[in-house]
């Protein structure tokens, strides 16, 4: 394996900077809360999934461990590192849990580097799961630069292993968790790995509160999801894949529990079946190294997958957020023929309706206003005039503005 040793501190400058400004805002100074909001909006524009900043690269594949707190996703990393470095794959290890105290693996991306938890905690006076969202959150207004950093490798990588917070929802309901996740899949195959407690699971009614979590990471990344049924040294996992494959079986199981939660279950579970039928699971051991050959074949699977239905459905969202643009931009320039032809010759005040502010009173603005206008810094308009940047009292004839 070709693992850098280097630890890539990413931009601790620029994500302080962020995390000062926003310590600023807490301090009530509006310049800084303006220049944090910019900042942010900046990064997120930078991540936005509809337009990458890159080309899509067929490799590496990005692997996100997700799971339940204590479903063994850091031991399982552990392992999968260890495997790839035995296995001659090429592989990055990236960390996103700010709270871990030591991991067992050297991270070559770690958000520890970047982002101080504790600091962040005591500044903004945040519990623990606050203090590690905030963090995630200021990682994330740089993330951007992370996935330079990977672009730049991609050739001689062949999968970046991701390392999740141990609360789950922190990464998978939190707005940086979805920048993150979207980031990654517009531009490499990303697929999610979702670690299942084996032992834990044996239970129906938590084998079903488990499956409906990992449904709806389905449905809210939409990107492959294999389930690794992890701790098979303890439990094997056979009898969750009959209980996938049968839903008889699972209810021989709830048979004896007459409550209403696996009442619940059991309707649930008939309505689980498309989901497992699409569903990739294989039994793994962190601990002994049993699976990881079935675990990385489900990986390329839904690597492939990726690429056939996710990319391409991406792809979809990605035009017709060009068509829709396309739309707005021709709608714009009509009116504002119309409004010229309309006008004569006289000022015009063009409104696109996105920010339809003062659009009644903007419409028809005589020469001082205009000139008020241009001293005014209101980054939401720009001033367009038939001669140079400046107005001329004396010439300006036509004068359209427009509002985005
Ligand atoms: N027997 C057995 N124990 C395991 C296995 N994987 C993890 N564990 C144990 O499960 C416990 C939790 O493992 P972690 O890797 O810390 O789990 P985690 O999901 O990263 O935990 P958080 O980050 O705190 O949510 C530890 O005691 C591990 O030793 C496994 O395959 N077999």
């Amino acid at each position: 394996m070709d693992i850098d040793s280097e630890h890539i501190n990413l931009s601790s400058k620029a994500v302080n900077e962020t995390a000062s400004s926003m310590q600023m805002d807490s301090e009530g100074s509006s310049s800084a809360k303006g220049k944090e909001k910019v900042d942010i909006a900046k990064s997120i524009e930078k991540l936005n999934i509809e337009e990458p900043s890159s080309e899509f690269k067929r490799k590496p594949v990005i692997i996100i461990v997700v799971g339940m707190a204590g479903s063994g996703k850091t031991t399982l990393m552990h392992r999968l590192v260890s495997h790839t470095q035995a296995s001659n794959l090429r592989g990055y290890v990236m960390n996103l849990d700010p709270a871990v105290m030591t991991l067992p693996f050297g991270a070559n991306i770690d958000i520890r580097d970047t982002v101080r938890y504790k600091e962040v905690m005591k500044q903004f006076n945040l519990g623990p799961n606050g203090g590690i969202l905030t963090s995630l959150n200021l990682f994330a207004t740089k993330f951007d630069e992370v996935i330079s950093v990977i672009e730049k490798r991609a050739d001689q990588l062949d999968y970046v292993l991701v390392d999740t917070p141990g609360q789950i929802e922190i990464f998978t309901w939190s707005a940086s968790g979805a920048i993150i996740t979207e980031a990654f899949a517009s531009t490499f195959p990303t697929v999610i790995a979702y670690v299942v407690d084996t032992p834990r699971s044996e239970s129906p009614n938590t084998f079903m509160s488990n499956m409906l979590y990992a449904c709806s990471i389905l449905y809210k990344t939409r990107l492959p999801l294999v389930v690794a049924f992890n701790k098979t040294d303890v439990a094997q996992h056979q009898f969750a894949l009959e209980w996938m494959e049968d839903f008889e079986i699972f209810n021989a199981a709830l048979d004896s529990d007459q409550s209403y939660p696996s009442t619940l279950t059991r309707s649930l579970s008939l309505a689980l079946e498309e989901f497992y039928k699409n569903l990739r699971a294989v039994g793994v051991s962190a601990v002994s190294g049993a699976g990881m050959d079935a675990f990385f074949k489900a990986v390329e699977a839904s690597a492939e997958e990726y690429m056939e239905t996710y990319k391409a459905d991406l792809d979809k969202r990605r035009l017709e957020k060009q068509r829709l643009e396309e739309d707005r931009r021709r709608e714009n320039m009509d009116k504002l023929r119309k409004e010229m032809e309309k006008s004569r010759g006289e000022t015009v005040v063009l409104n696109t309706g996105l920010k339809d502010r003062d659009a009644s009173t903007k419409t028809m603005m005589d020469d001082e206003d205009i000139e008020e206008e241009g001293e005014d810094e209101d980054e939401d308009f720009e001033t367009f005039s038939g001669e140079e940047d400046g107005i001329d009292e004396d010439e300006d004839e036509e004068i359209a503005n427009f509002s985005f």
